[in-house]
């Protein structure tokens, strides 16, 4: 087996509450990413709705920004100034289309340390769901759909696919990035208390398994406003499946090693890709290569 050389990345996964004051919401991101840069991580994850959790869709709609806002150039300069990666999972994006389809997207910015835009995917299965007399989520009521998956980005932990929350329900995409060339996934999340308590851990360590990726799930936590309830539990699991960090309650942050040694171990013990039986099923596969950011 190779030797690796020198230590290996680093990563920091945040957890937030956020609440409908983005200023508040700010400083609390800003503080966390300069305490993982201060402990040597070379990409810092934050969760959906980092900027903000609107009360309801009107307020979420008004709060809205563009790439090249003020929000977006304030994470810039952090990551800048701190000489990370940022992913910025789940952005509230104000586009072109706006004023036509008054409908926004749910963008998962990745920043590099320079602070430019290395990759923007926009949300593609938007979560309408309704629990009986508990829960009521309708995304694409306030938010158009994104039409691409991103090819996975090279940073200096691994090659990293985006994905946003609820697209964690589907394989699919995780089999498309991972043949695209992803070693590690990331779901930045803001479940819901009951289909988190039941799915959050299970849908992402299967991802892990069956991808043989790292698996970065940034998550909301706790009260994010009168009406609603975050499930927390922020964790990155290795391509074993195995939970190798994890938030306790509250805000606060996890670190992971990425060890892409042990990744390509995992990946000749059980080569799964190569079993796959493409003649009965058919291969998942990324479509059409996306425009820029
Ligand atoms: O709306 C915002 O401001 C931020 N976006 C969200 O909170 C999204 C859409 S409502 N939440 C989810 O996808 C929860 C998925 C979930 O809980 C599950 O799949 O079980």
């Amino acid at each position: 087996m190779a030797v690796s050389l020198g230590p290996k990345p680093l990563v920091a996964v945040g957890q937030v509450t956020s609440t409908p004051d983005k200023e508040q919401n700010f400083s609390g991101c800003a503080a966390l990413v300069r305490a993982a840069a201060r402990r040597g991580a070379c990409l810092v994850f934050l969760p959906e709705g980092f900027d903000y959790i609107g009360r309801d869709s009107v307020q979420t709609l008004s709060l809205a920004e563009s790439l090249d806002g003020e929000l977006m150039a304030r994470y810039s300069a952090l990551a800048r100034d701190c000489g990370v990666w940022l992913s910025l999972g789940g952005f509230h994006e104000r586009r072109a289309d706006w004023l036509s389809t008054q409908r926004i997207y749910n963008c998962h910015v990745l920043l590099d340390p320079t602070g430019r835009v290395a990759a923007a995917y926009r949300k593609t299965h938007l979560c309408d769901v309704e629990l009986e007399g508990r829960v009521t989520m309708k995304e694409s009521s306030f938010t158009n759909p994104g039409t691409e998956i991103v090819p996975p980005i090279s940073t200096p932990a691994g090659m990293l696919g985006l994905s946003i929350c609820y697209d964690l329900r589907f394989p699919e995409i995780s089999l498309a990035l991972r043949h695209a060339g992803a070693e590690i996934l990331t779901y930045p999340s803001a479940f819901t208390f009951p289909t988190g308590s039941a799915h959050w851990e299970v849908l992402l360590r299967a991802r892990a398994i069956e991808t043989q990726c790292y698996v970065v799930a940034a998550a909301q936590t706790g009260r994010n406003h009168e009406g609603r309830v975050s499930y927390g539990h922020t964790l990155v699991a290795d391509p074993w499946g195995t939970v190798v960090a994890q938030c306790s309650e509250g805000p606060g942050l996890c670190y992971a090693e990425i060890d892409l040694e042990y990744l390509r171990h995992v990946r000749r013990e059980i080569p799964v890709q190569s079993h796959r039986r493409a003649d009965l099923y058919g291969t998942v596969e990324l479509q059409a290569a996306p425009s820029a950011p």
